[in-house]
């Protein structure tokens, strides 16, 4: 196993309440890691922190490449941003605001391509297109405004356009939730495929913790801006050591 990025020690406060206490945590290449919890608890700034998207109070965000240990706070805003925008990908809960809903769902694919220097117009069309027909939109959509796609499908464009470009780690915040259950059962087996055939490693928040099993090699749990409880997914949920983790299991606490 080969670490990609690393928390240590992230600690983030907002007004009076600890958003992240003394987190820890890594991820490995081509590793998917779940953080589960309920309401509150913290999962979505721990992801934006992990990401680059807003910095911790305290702590460090290491990331991995051939070239050593990086602090991503350490790192100059353009390098930041050409990490997020090339080895890196974001995907939101919500796939309107991450899309350009009156551009081509060609073009929303295919401007992920030109800003990593892609040039070809031909070339940038037919990867569009490929893509377009991975995620089971379809092809012959490529020319089509977002705005009149379903939910489902602007989840699954939002997928393409995050991939394109092969990123070796791809976050994730909520990916499903909103959608009608046999949507969010489709998008997660189209995830799952994906992930695994690219070699891609994720990170992804989710109050579902079927969600989790689905997906996740490792999970952690968090209450409270801290983490209770962390370790391979089956041990985890099958075999909960923390009581707060055993109440989530039993599914005693709302979601
Ligand atoms: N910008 C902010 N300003 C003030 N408080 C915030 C802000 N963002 C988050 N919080 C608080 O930090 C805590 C953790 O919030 P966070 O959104 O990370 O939790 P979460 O587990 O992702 O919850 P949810 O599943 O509802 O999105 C909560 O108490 C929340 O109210």
């Amino acid at each position: 196993m080969s670490l990609l990025l690393e928390a240590r020690f992230l600690n983030k406060r907002f007004s009076n309440v600890d958003a992240l206490d003394n987190v820890s945590l890594t991820v490995n290449r081509r590793e998917i890691l779940a953080i589960v919890g309920e309401s509150g608890s913290g999962k979505s700034t721990l992801l934006a922190t992990l990401a680059g998207l807003s910095p911790a109070d305290s702590g460090h965000v290491l990331y991995r490449d051939a070239e050593g240990l990086h602090d991503i706070a350490a790192m100059d805003e353009m390098r930041l941003r050409r990490l997020q925008r090339t080895r890196w990908g974001y995907i939101h809960q919500n796939a309107r605001s991450a899309l350009r809903l009156d551009v081509t769902a060609g073009g929303n694919i295919g401007e992920r391509l030109m800003m990593n220097g892609a040039r070809d117009y031909g070339e940038i069309r037919e990867t569009a297109a490929r893509w377009l027909d991975e995620v089971e939109i379809g092809r012959e959509r490529i020319d089509d405004l977002p705005m009149h796609f379903s939910g489902g499908m602007l989840q699954r464009l939002q997928i393409a356009a995050t991939l394109v470009t092969n990123p070796e780690l791809i976050f994730m915040d909520e990916p499903t939730t909103g959608l009608d259950v046999s949507v969010q059962a489709r998008i997660l087996d189209l995830i799952r495929t994906l992930v695994h055939r690219l070699h891609v490693a994720a990170i992804i928040v989710t109050h579902d913790l079927g969600v989790a099993r689905l997906l996740a090699d490792r999970t952690v749990v968090m209450q409270g801006g801290a983490i209770v409880e962390q370790g391979l997914t089956d041990q985890v949920l099958d075999d909960p050591h923390h009581p707060y983790t055993q109440l989530l299991v039993s599914s005693v606490l709302p979601s």
